[in-house]
Protein backbone atom coordinates (compact mmCIF):
# COMPACT_ATOMS: atom_id res chain seq x y z
CA UNK A 1 0.00 0.00 0.00
CA UNK A 2 1.36 3.44 -1.05
CA UNK A 3 2.19 6.11 1.97
CA UNK A 4 -0.39 8.12 0.76
CA UNK A 5 -3.06 5.50 0.84
CA UNK A 6 -2.19 4.51 4.10
CA UNK A 7 -2.41 8.26 5.32
CA UNK A 8 -5.77 8.61 3.71
CA UNK A 9 -7.00 5.79 5.53
CA UNK A 10 -5.47 6.88 8.54
CA UNK A 11 -7.47 10.46 8.34
CA UNK A 12 -10.36 8.41 7.60
CA UNK A 13 -10.29 6.26 10.62
CA UNK A 14 -9.50 9.04 12.74
CA UNK A 15 -13.13 10.64 11.55
CA UNK A 16 -15.06 7.82 11.85
CA UNK A 17 -13.68 7.38 15.66
CA UNK A 18 -14.69 10.96 15.90
CA UNK A 19 -18.38 10.03 14.35
CA UNK A 20 -18.66 7.51 16.72
CA UNK A 21 -18.22 9.09 19.44
CA UNK A 22 -20.54 11.88 18.59
CA UNK A 23 -23.13 9.24 17.50
CA UNK A 24 -22.90 8.22 21.06
CA UNK A 25 -23.24 11.51 22.61
CA UNK A 26 -26.46 12.44 20.08
CA UNK A 27 -27.81 8.96 21.63
CA UNK A 28 -27.49 9.74 25.23
CA UNK A 29 -28.86 12.96 24.67
CA UNK A 30 -31.56 12.07 23.59
CA UNK A 31 -31.93 9.39 26.03
CA UNK A 32 -31.53 12.29 28.78
CA UNK A 33 -34.33 14.32 26.75
CA UNK A 34 -36.99 11.35 26.31
CA UNK A 35 -36.45 11.11 30.37
CA UNK A 36 -37.55 14.66 30.86
CA UNK A 37 -40.55 14.14 27.80
CA UNK A 38 -41.61 11.37 29.73
CA UNK A 39 -41.94 12.82 33.06
CA UNK A 40 -43.73 15.48 31.22
CA UNK A 41 -45.87 13.20 29.46
CA UNK A 42 -46.95 11.72 33.27
CA UNK A 43 -48.00 15.29 34.20
CA UNK A 44 -49.99 15.87 31.32
CA UNK A 45 -51.91 12.46 31.79
CA UNK A 46 -52.29 13.08 35.65
CA UNK A 47 -53.54 16.47 35.12
CA UNK A 48 -55.54 16.04 31.87
CA UNK A 49 -53.68 18.08 29.70
CA UNK A 50 -53.27 18.07 25.54
CA UNK A 51 -50.34 15.96 24.70
CA UNK A 52 -49.21 18.33 21.97
CA UNK A 53 -48.56 22.45 22.88
CA UNK A 54 -48.20 24.20 19.49
CA UNK A 55 -47.15 27.14 20.89
CA UNK A 56 -44.29 25.73 22.67
CA UNK A 57 -43.32 23.69 19.64
CA UNK A 58 -43.18 27.44 17.61
CA UNK A 59 -40.50 28.61 19.85
CA UNK A 60 -38.36 25.75 20.12
CA UNK A 61 -38.54 25.88 16.26
CA UNK A 62 -37.49 28.99 16.10
CA UNK A 63 -34.81 28.83 18.33
CA UNK A 64 -33.19 25.72 16.89
CA UNK A 65 -33.15 27.38 13.63
CA UNK A 66 -30.88 30.23 15.10
CA UNK A 67 -28.56 27.72 17.09
CA UNK A 68 -28.23 25.65 13.58
CA UNK A 69 -27.52 29.06 11.72
CA UNK A 70 -24.99 30.02 14.30
CA UNK A 71 -23.76 25.70 14.54
CA UNK A 72 -23.56 25.78 10.61
CA UNK A 73 -26.59 23.11 10.23
CA UNK A 74 -29.11 23.22 7.85
CA UNK A 75 -31.76 24.91 9.58
CA UNK A 76 -34.51 23.22 7.33
CA UNK A 77 -32.96 19.99 8.67
CA UNK A 78 -32.83 20.83 12.46
CA UNK A 79 -36.27 22.07 11.96
CA UNK A 80 -37.78 17.97 10.39
CA UNK A 81 -35.04 16.87 12.82
CA UNK A 82 -36.83 18.62 16.15
CA UNK A 83 -40.32 17.78 14.46
CA UNK A 84 -39.69 13.63 14.19
CA UNK A 85 -38.66 14.02 17.65
CA UNK A 86 -41.53 15.81 18.57
CA UNK A 87 -43.61 13.46 17.30
CA UNK A 88 -42.06 10.57 19.22
CA UNK A 89 -42.54 12.34 22.08
CA UNK A 90 -46.25 13.07 21.43
CA UNK A 91 -47.61 9.46 20.69
CA UNK A 92 -45.52 8.77 23.78
CA UNK A 93 -47.81 11.13 25.54
CA UNK A 94 -51.03 9.83 23.72
CA UNK A 95 -49.88 6.32 25.39
CA UNK A 96 -49.39 7.86 28.93
CA UNK A 97 -53.44 8.81 28.51
CA UNK A 98 -54.47 5.17 28.00
C1 LIG B 1 -42.59 17.93 26.11
C2 LIG B 1 -43.75 18.56 25.86
O1 LIG B 1 -44.76 17.99 25.06
C3 LIG B 1 -44.74 18.03 23.64
C4 LIG B 1 -43.40 17.68 23.13
C5 LIG B 1 -42.45 18.65 22.98
C6 LIG B 1 -41.00 18.29 22.84
O2 LIG B 1 -40.69 17.12 22.62
O3 LIG B 1 -40.16 19.20 23.00
C7 LIG B 1 -42.83 20.01 22.98
C8 LIG B 1 -44.11 20.38 23.10
C9 LIG B 1 -45.23 19.42 23.19
O4 LIG B 1 -45.88 19.33 21.95
C10 LIG B 1 -44.07 19.86 26.44
O5 LIG B 1 -45.24 20.27 26.39
O6 LIG B 1 -43.15 20.51 26.98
Amino acid sequence: MSDPVKLAQDVLSEHRESIDRLDAILIYTLGERFKHTQAVGKLKAEYDLPASDPNREEKQIARLEDLAKRADVDPEFATKFLKFIIQEVIKHHEHHKD
